[in-house]
């Protein structure tokens, strides 16, 4: 699985510990850290959550974790690169249903909500999980797709 990682200068701090512990764990094959580098970085969140979600829409990533202040802008930039499915997930149960009910390629934090270390429990578990093609939400979330291709110009 190739995870990329971003954040935005209130989310950095909590995105680098994500990184270390992508990075360390054997199911993971590649982590692509788009930054920022450090909290100087004013860049705004739009710029690294539109970036993570193109590297996902054009098959150089599988999946993301965004963190922001709040990890709302990051989840909102995201999803309006076509075809991907982003959300904020501050607790176990959300993130697991954002792979098995949603197919979400992106979770995202809020560095202002969450601590690091709920942060590190949530993503070793979103890691495991898979979507299954096959499930009943299958056909749900195919319904989102296919008004994003009918709408698409
Ligand atoms: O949380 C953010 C966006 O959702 C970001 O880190 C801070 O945004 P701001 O409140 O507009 O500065």
């Amino acid at each position: 699985m190739r995870v990329v990682v971003a954040a935005d200068n209130a989310g950095v701090e909590l995105k680098n510990a994500v990184r270390d512990q992508l990075e360390a764990d054997d199911r993971v094959s590649e982590v692509i850290d788009l930054g920022a580098e450090s909290a100087d970085d004013d860049t705004a969140y739009p710029h690294f959550g539109i970036a993570a979600a193109e590297k996902i829409a054009k098959d150089e990533a599988d999946r993301a974790i965004l963190v922001c202040g709040t990890g709302i802008g990051m989840a909102i930039s995201a999803n309006k690169v076509p075809g991907i499915r982003a959300t904020v997930a501050h607790d176990s149960y959300s993130a697991e249903r954002s792979i098995k009910s949603n197919n979400c390629q992106i979770i995202t934090f809020g560095a202002r909500v969450i601590g690091p270390e709920l942060a590190k429990k949530i993503t070793g578990e979103w890691v495991g999980y898979t979507f299954d093609p096959q499930s009943a939400s299958a056909a749900k979330v195919a319904c989102i797709t296919d008004y994003e291709t009918r709408t698409a110009c």
